[in-house]
């Protein structure tokens, strides 16, 4: 094909450049933009592992290569529509942004903060990887976008998260020298969505290039603020432009020598970053990593890994005072406690207006900053009683819950379920949780052989 006619699809400035780059590797990689998209899910740990969802998962699934609980599914397999997606048992993710999460490896107890979070592909990997134990904090700008991530927080389980909606200059106000990782998926042209997103094309110029660099350099200058001496940050985008990737490393290390690159070694089908590729680029960029689409079974991805060498050591901020609950609250959860949960979660609560969360330990003071969601929703106050809520129903594991009604994928009460119907089914007076093949997804309320719907509405099928 020729550039003239490629053109009809690609921007010719991208495919100019990117020929210019590639020289001979341009045909495969262009090759590879005219194939269709690949699909890939994760499973989420926090609920599963792999080899029990390879029984129970009815999708055409082979493994992603660099991330053990990451597989490919195919077209027809539709797993967005399935009774398991939306009970958090995996999250559709592209396979090559799988990579970030994974070079990070966060280890149980990390502070750890994902900056530019939204929808969560990545905040829920880091969960996952977290097991429930330390802090993750997960941020998004953008308002509706941060609803979006909290939701997937919540359909994924994930009980240790502070979600926030702030601008990154804010955040690093409360968190200095506070994290122990960070994540900085940055906001860029997304030139490796090209294949499966035809507005990232539209939105594509070489201004949009320049204009995503100088902001994601002001967003790692912010980041790098955040992270305690000796913490680790990866630094990701989905996009091939230089000046987005070597380019933009090379800026923030001359800019900052108290980081160094850590090299990402451990991922056979990961290719070396290009210092060619970056004014003055020093050798060590050899050390970041690109996922090529024709190189591998993914979209494409830039990877850098940095550590910082010398500064302010971890500060423990001053924590948030524990609040004493007032005991009618106590009371009133205490008493669904007992009715419905075997193991009652136990930690620090919160009340924030009506409503009672678990946060995670060690948090700041949290005052003024917007908070989407300060930890694991328990539920609301009401007149004299307490009302579970979906995140505390998708949070649980089902030994720690009274009564359930025990559903299997196949049943047609699941979808019943989804949709927000009464369901005719026997179990205890009181609260009960539905799960399909062991995994909750929502409340009920027993009452005269019913089983009354506690699906949240914005979430039925129709
Ligand atoms: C590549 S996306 C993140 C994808 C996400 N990490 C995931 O895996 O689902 C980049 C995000 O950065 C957000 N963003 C835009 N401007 C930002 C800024 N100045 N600081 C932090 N995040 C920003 C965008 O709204 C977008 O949600």
């Amino acid at each position: 094909m020729s550039l003239a006619e490629e053109r009809t699809y690609y921007p010719e400035a991208f495919l100019t450049r990117m020929q210019e780059l590639l020289g001979a590797e341009y045909a495969p990689f262009h090759d590879a933009l005219t194939q269709p998209a690949v699909q890939g899910l994760r499973v989420n740990t926090l609920k599963t592992n792999p080899e029990r969802f390879l029984e129970i998962a009815p999708f055409h699934l082979t493994a992603v290569p660099w991330v053990a609980d990451g597989f490919y599914y195919e077209a027809p397999d539709r797993p967005g529509k399935h009774p398991y997606h939306a009970a958090g048992v995996y999250y559709i993710q592209e396979p090559s942004a799988m990579s970030a999460a994974e070079v990070l490896q966060p280890k149980r107890g990390d502070r750890v903060l994902d900056l530019c979070a939204a929808p969560g592909g990545k905040s829920t990997h880091l969960a996952a990887l977290l097991q429930g134990t330390g802090l993750l904090v997960a941020n998004e700008p953008h308002p509706q976008r941060a609803k979006i991530l909290s939701e997937n927080i919540e359909r994924c389980g994930v009980t240790n998260a502070l979600v926030t909606n702030e601008m990154p200059d804010r955040l690093a106000e409360r968190f200095p020298a506070f994290f122990d990782k960070i994540l900085v998926d940055a906001p860029c042209s997304g030139e490796g969505m090209f294949r499966k997103d035809p507005d990232a094309c539209e939105e594509w110029s070489p201004g949009h290039v320049t204009a995503c660099a100088v902001r994601q350099l002001d967003i790692l200058d912010v980041a790098s603020q955040m992270l305690r001496a000796g913490g680790t940050l990866v630094y990701s985008t989905c996009t091939f432009a230089p000046a987005e990737n070597e380019g933009l490393i090379e800026s923030f290390l001359q800019k900052y020598p108290v980081f160094e690159l850590v090299e990402i070694h451990t991922f056979d089908h990961f290719s070396p970053g290009q210092p060619q590729w970056a004014a003055g680029g020093r050798p060590e960029l050899a050390k970041t990593a690109r996922l090529w689409p024709h190189r591998l079974r993914g979209e494409g991805h830039f990877v850098a890994h940095l550590r910082k060498t010398d500064g302010e050591p971890a500060r423990r901020q001053k924590e948030s005072k524990p609040i004493k609950l007032p005991a009618e609250a106590l009371k009133s959860y205490q008493q669904f406690a007992e009715q419905a949960l075997r193991n009652m979660p136990s930690g620090e609560f919160l009340l924030f207006g009506d409503n009672l969360y678990l946060v995670p330990s060690g948090l700041p003071d949290l005052k003024g900053l917007k908070v989407v969601r300060p930890g694991w929703h328990l539920g609301t106050l009401k007149k004299n009683r307490f009302e579970p809520s979906h995140a505390l129903a998708l949070g649980l594991r089902v030994d720690h819950i009274q009564h359930t009604v025990p559903l299997t994928a196949a049943h047609p009460d699941v979808v019943h379920y989804l949709r927000g119907e009464t369901l005719n089914a026997e179990s205890a007076k009181g609260w009960v949780v539905v799960t399909v093949d062991g995994f909750p997804l929502g409340w009920g309320k027993q009452a005269s052989g019913m089983i009354k719907n506690h699906y949240p509405k914005g979430l039925r099928w129709p």
